[in-house]
């Protein structure tokens, strides 16, 4: 995701997409993208979790149960952007596996988590991030803001 938002601000010429031979519908990795507002509330249901119980650990899988191919987050980007963005096929990334789903079905039932967004709303809450910020916080217009983070850290 994060390279696919760079091509679309021009920070990338284009994508290399991981091998198209997977056992998928279109033979891209499939994958479990879920909004990140949505995996921090998942945190804090599990924090909150926690705090009921008398010490421990808990294990929770944060997803959607629903899995896009690397060229299904293109063209929903796509979209979400106006732009088209270029990609070309290149070998496997070792070690990848074709699909990966996650089981959120525990962290609905212990705390009531579970995605609402889709893909559409990701993307375009990812574009309406990255056109602000097109080098990130870190190097970007935001560096000041970031320093002044990382400080009240400290
Ligand atoms: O430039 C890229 C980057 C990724 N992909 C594809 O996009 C999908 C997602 O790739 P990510 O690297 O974003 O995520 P993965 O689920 O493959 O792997 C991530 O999650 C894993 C755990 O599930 C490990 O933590 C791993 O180190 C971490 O990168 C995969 O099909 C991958 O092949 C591309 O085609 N091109």
């Amino acid at each position: 995701m994060p390279f696919v938002q760079q091509v679309a601000v021009g920070r990338r010429e284009c994508l290399s997409v991981f091998g198209n031979d997977y056992p998928t519908p279109d033979g891209t990795g499939v994958r479990d993208y879920i909004h990140v507002d949505e995996l921090a509330e998942g945190h804090i249901c599990a924090l909150e979790k926690l705090f009921t119980m008398d010490g421990g650990c808990i294990i929770h899988n944060l997803g959607s149960g629903t899995g896009y191919s690397v060229l299904e987050m293109v063209k929903a980007f796509e979209e979400a952007c106006g732009k088209k963005i270029a990609y070309k096929i290149v070998d496997r990334r070792p070690g990848d596996l074709g699909t990966v789903i996650a089981n959120a079905a525990k962290a609905k039932a212990d705390f009531g988590w579970q995605t609402k967004r889709g893909l559409k709303e990701m993307c375009e809450s990812a574009w309406k991030w990255q056109s602000n910020n097109p080098y990130g916080y870190e190097d970007g217009p935001g560096k000041e803001l970031c320093a002044l983070a990382l400080c009240k850290r400290k």
